[in-house]
């Protein structure tokens, strides 16, 4: 709700709606009623509108987005001109976080006054919405072209002092927000309002405007792939430099369109998906949930391994302010591996300077060091028969209620925690490279691993920043699992006619950062052939004695992965891969090598080459992996389709504005298209078991029923 409270001849309006002050249908209506009821009062000369508790507000209900409660009177826009058009002046004093509609209404306002440490942003692109409610008209007239294309279009916040230079903010004070306020508003009372008010200024720095927007607009159609919120931003801004009134309507025409396109669906579910996997249960057993689990308290962790992900992990275990020992047998990696650390958290080892956080560091050969700590990250090679050493080990140097934690990327969580006495306190942190940047940790939960232990996990995950989903043991687990498909498919298309740039520019017009070619050649395309070594599909040599070229284990196979591997052909480390890299550059360039490559593979083994559509590229890498993700639900690996798509939005650099793999195909090419798209395929391709469509996809999409729609009913 919203306060109304008078301070002789200011009226106070406060924004009560913990925890965050969202501007829904009710606040807004007490907020009107407020206005109203101060724009009456003749004692009344003045009005403040401010939040109570941590934040003034977090903006619009996002909540409400979608529903009738979002456009039900008074309306934000409503509300946000109601405040425009005050004849007295309206002062509006933030603190905390102040975004999206908070910033509307005080930009609508006559005077705006922040705490000091107040945080401003405008993060409605990243819900694939316009800033209306007159923010792009009103913030280029206040703060110019350049700044408020920056707020806008990179959602990043601004803090109190940069709001003042900017000139979005009148005031930063230091003392008591309310007090000041109501002083800096009867201060203003007797203040001519017509040039107070934003809308009828000019916007500055008119006359270089095409510049700053054409070089916006360049970046944009670089960055965006795919997404269209984005330009849409940029040419809502660009019409404040029409009448205003003209530049509203635009403003208004582009908000409708973003407002009912299905990007904007699918950006609000992502938002939405990242909070709710923190609810997390055991999908065999509800009982089991965040809410009856208790994790334990973790001051102190053991990294076992200096590698690139111990030290990534170790950097964001220090960020949070833990205690680390981390344990290197070898003593030129471990004194590299501290250096890095050091270096990352602000130290300077030099001059013995050590940040706080590089204080928390015990670094040590010695695996004794780890009597104490409350719970170990291994993240040695991945080997199974090396990890389960590593945990015996562990298990015999810790303390009996600390936690092993092992960070492999798919190897079976059961067997390393059978080298163990203490199968309930063991559990997977799959970490995702660099461990100190990417925002997902998935954790996977084991036959013996113990509620305490999961909660533990997910609970350590929200404390160094990241989004930990909880999924059960597979192999390759969630990600990995279905992720391998799309590379298996990409293949198939190179023996059919394309190459691997073709594939990359589809997949990256899709809204994927890098292709799957591109991503191989960046993580090294030794680590996959390693593990279909181990897993029998090939040797260093070529295919295992008697066994044909083109199929393995009962399936189509590709082997060019291999033939460019047992050429050195790692990727970018070797300077090639699928493409060659000139020295000491990252581009990816085509090659003449791999092209002859795949002709005469194509001619040796009698494969008709065809021109293959951008169509049939996205369908043939996504939707195996997708009618993986069904039968992933269907085994009960992963709560629901929210789990899979978060692991895909922050680990693999799945188009946020398409939902994820499991929105995607719920929402945006529809259960039945796919369902008929994976049998077209199944018949062309008998050989590929991944065409076979996954029983649940086939319920839901002869029932009709929405994927999304049922995850929401069944979740806790
Ligand atoms: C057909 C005609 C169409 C015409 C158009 C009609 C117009 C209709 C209105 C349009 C309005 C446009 C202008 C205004 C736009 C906006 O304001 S959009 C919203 C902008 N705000 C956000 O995007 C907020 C994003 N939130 C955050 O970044 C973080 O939540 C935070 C504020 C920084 C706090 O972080 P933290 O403390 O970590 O808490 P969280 O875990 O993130 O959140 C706690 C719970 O609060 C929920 N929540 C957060 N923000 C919102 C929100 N804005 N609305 C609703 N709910 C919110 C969050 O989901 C968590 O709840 P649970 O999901 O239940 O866990």
């Amino acid at each position: 709700m919203a306060e109304y409270v008078i301070y002789e001849t200011v009226a106070v309006l406060q924004i009560n709606n913990p925890p965050l002050n969202v501007l829904s249908h009710h606040v807004r209506r007490q907020l009107m009623s407020g206005l109203q009821q101060a724009l009456q009062d003749t004692a009344v000369r003045s009005i403040v509108i401010m939040g109570k508790g941590q934040i003034f507000t977090a903006g619009a209900d996002v909540k409400e987005f979608g529903t009738e409660k979002a456009l039900s009177d008074p309306s934000l826009p409503t509300l946000v001109e109601a405040v425009a058009a005050s004849n007295k002046p309206v002062v509006t004093a933030f603190h905390g976080t102040t975004l999206g509609g908070g910033v509307a209404l005080a930009l609508a306002s006559h005077y705006r006054l922040a705490a000091s440490s107040v945080k401003i942003g405008l993060p409605e692109v990243e819900i694939g919405i316009v800033p209306t409610c007159g923010v792009s008209q009103r913030l280029p007239r206040l703060v110019g072209l350049q700044t408020a294309v920056q707020m806008i279009v990179s959602a990043q916040t601004m803090s109190a002092q940069q709001a003042l230079t900017t000139g979005l903010l009148d005031k930063v004070v230091s003392g008591d927000l309310l007090s000041e306020a109501v002083g800096f508003a009867k201060s203003v009372e007797v203040q001519a309002l017509a040039d107070r008010r934003v809308g009828s200024r000019a916007v500055p720095g008119a006359d270089t405007a095409e510049d700053v927007l054409d070089a916006a607009r360049k970046r944009l159609v670089r960055r965006s792939r795919g997404a269209i919120a984005p330009l849409t931003c940029l040419q809502a801004i660009q019409a404040s430099l029409l009448p205003f009134e003209t530049g509203m309507k635009r403003e208004a025409e582009l908000g409708q369109y973003l407002w009912t396109s299905w990007q904007t669906g699918a950006l609000r579910y992502a938002f939405l998906a990242e909070r709710t996997v923190k609810r997390w249960y055991l999908p065999g057993n509800k009982t089991v949930n965040y809410r009856t689990a208790e994790p334990l308290v973790i001051n102190s962790v053991g990294v076992l391994g200096a590698g690139t992900m111990g030290v990534g992990i170790t950097i964001c275990l220090l960020q949070a302010g833990l205690k680390v020992v981390l344990i290197e047998a070898n003593k030129t990696q471990l004194d590299k591996a501290v250096t890095l650390i050091q270096r990352s958290l602000g130290g300077r080892s030099h001059s013995k300077q050590l940040s706080h956080q590089a204080m928390q560091l015990r670094a040590t050969t010695d695996y004794r060091q780890l009597g104490e700590v409350d719970l170990v990250i291994e993240a040695v090679f991945e080997d199974l028969a090396l990890k389960r050493k590593v945990f015996q080990q562990l298990d015999s140097v810790t303390k009996p209620q600390a936690i092993l934690a092992t960070n492999t990327s798919g190897l079976d969580i059961d067997k390393i925690a059978s080298a163990t006495q203490r199968p309930d306190k063991v559990i997977g942190t799959h970490f995702f490279s660099p461990a100190n940047v990417m925002r997902l940790l998935e954790n996977i939960y084991g036959r013996h691993t113990s509620p305490e232990t999961i909660a533990t996990a997910m609970q350590l995950g929200a404390t160094i920043g990241k989004v930990g989903v909880l999924v059960g043991n597979c192999p390759g687990f969630v990600g990995n699992r279905m992720k391998g498909l799309n590379f298996t498919e990409a293949m198939f298309l190179l023996e059919e006619g394309a190459e691997p740039q073709d594939v990359d520019k589809v997949l990256e017009e899709f809204g994927f950062a890098m292709g799957p070619f591109r991503v191989s050649d960046l993580a090294g395309g030794d680590v996959h052939w390693r593990r279909r070594i181990q897993a029998g599909l090939t040797t260093e040599q070529g295919p295992p004695p008697n066994t044909p070229l083109l199929y393995r284990q009962g399936n189509r196979y590709c082997p060019l992965a291999d033939m460019l591997c047992m050429q050195g052909r790692f990727g970018q480390k070797t300077g090639a891969g699928w493409y060659r890299y000139e020295s000491g550059s990252r581009a990816a360039l085509p090659d003449a090598v791999v092209h002859r490559l795949i002709l005469k593979h194509r001619q040796d083994n009698g494969l008709q080459r065809r021109n293959i559509s951008s169509q049939e590229i996205v369908e043939r890498c996504l939707y195996p992996l997708i009618n993986e993700g069904f039968r992933i639900l269907e085994e009960g690996l992963a709560a629901g389709p929210q789990d899979i798509d978060v692991i895909f939005l922050l680990g693999f650099g799945w188009p946020r504005h398409t939902g994820g793999p499991m929105y995607y195909a719920d929402k945006v090419v529809g259960l039945g298209i796919l369902l008929r798209c994976l049998e077209k395929y199944r018949a062309l391709h008998p050989r590929s078991a991944h065409w076979v469509p996954s029983s649940l996809l086939q319920t839901m999409a002869t029932q009709g029923t929405s994927l999304t729609a049922w995850a929401a009913g069944s979740r806790l």
